[in-house]
């Protein structure tokens, strides 16, 4: 694929603002500075509203979610959608606990989200489907044609893009479907692996127009994906290696690697 959207993330530096997890806050941080996006890691009362006005993006997780930090969130994506930032949503774990299903009914019902990321468990929940998750993570199953129509539904009952990661990324506009057949299986293995991909997103998000939000999210998915590939090379278990290779990759990454490696196919 053509590199359109990564040159402007390292040109622009878009400012991501980051309600993230308590888990995954500072290899997130790590991941955006390696692309070369520029973190902003507040869930911070006081001034959450106010970072909007000088936002690229906002990424809101729920991964170690209060209520607190949820009132916050609502503050935040309302001010953000006041002022043209885009909002990503990443509903980690909400199959597995009452209390996560509350707030994300709140933040869906009074947010606007440009794009929601999630695993097949988390957007199958979204999208009313009973599929197979525990915890945080995503159960492997379900075939393409199943995974891609997930997508594609959740996308047009939340009327945003749909990021479905997995052995293969689904990225729908609740029209048309792409699917990305790219990654490493080391990814499983490192925890935030798929926060630090919603983080991503919102650097992309931020250098687009809303109408073209569609393609930033393929990029975005395609370059987190190659990157994975690349720093998986002659790796087999180690992981933490593999953390490290990885956020050196999202730094050097480029249009060639992206041309010659990517896996994109409409589904
Ligand atoms: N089996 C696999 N093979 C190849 N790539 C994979 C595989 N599983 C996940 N990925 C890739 O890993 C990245 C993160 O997606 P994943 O679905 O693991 O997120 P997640 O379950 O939300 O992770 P976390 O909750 O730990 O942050 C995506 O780029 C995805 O393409
Ligand atoms: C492991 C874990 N637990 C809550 S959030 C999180 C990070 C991955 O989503
Ligand atoms: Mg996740």
């Amino acid at each position: 694929m053509q590199s359109h959207y990564l040159p402007l993330v390292r040109s622009q530096t878009p400012l991501v603002h980051c309600m993230t997890n308590l888990v995954v806050t500072n290899f997130s941080a790590n991941g955006l500075l390696a692309l070369g996006a520029s973190p902003f890691m507040s869930v911070t009362p006081e001034e959450i509203a106010e970072i909007q006005n000088f936002a690229q993006a906002l990424l809101i997780n729920i991964g170690t979610i209060n209520e607190t930090d949820a009132k916050a969130m609502l503050i935040a994506g309302k001010a953000a959608n006041k002022a043209g930032v885009p909002v990503v949503l990443d509903p980690v774990g909400v199959g597995a606990t009452a209390f996560r299903q509350k707030i994300i009914k709140q933040l869906l019902a009074e947010i606007n989200f440009a794009v929601i990321r999630g695993n097949a468990a988390e957007i199958a929940f979204l999208a009313g489907i009973n599929w197979q998750g525990k915890g945080v993570d995503a159960v492997t199953g379900g075939d393409a044609a199943d995974l891609s129509r997930l997508a594609k539904t959740v996308a047009q009952k939340y009327r945003c893009i749909t990021a479905l990661s997995g052995e293969i990324d689904f990225i729908s506009d609740g029209k048309n479907v792409r699917q990305i057949q790219n990654g490493t299986q080391l990814f499983r293995k490192v925890t935030g692996s798929g926060c630090l991909l919603g983080a991503v997103i919102g650097a992309f998000l931020g250098v687009a127009q809303p109408a073209d939000y569609f393609a930033a999210s393929i990029e975005a998915c395609a370059v987190y994906a190659v990157a994975g590939e690349l720093a998986a090379r002659d790796l087999s278990r180690e992981t933490g290696t593999f953390a490290i290779n990885f956020i050196n990759r999202l730094g050097t990454i480029d249009a060639l690697q992206l041309a010659d490696k990517a896996r994109i196919s409409e589904i």
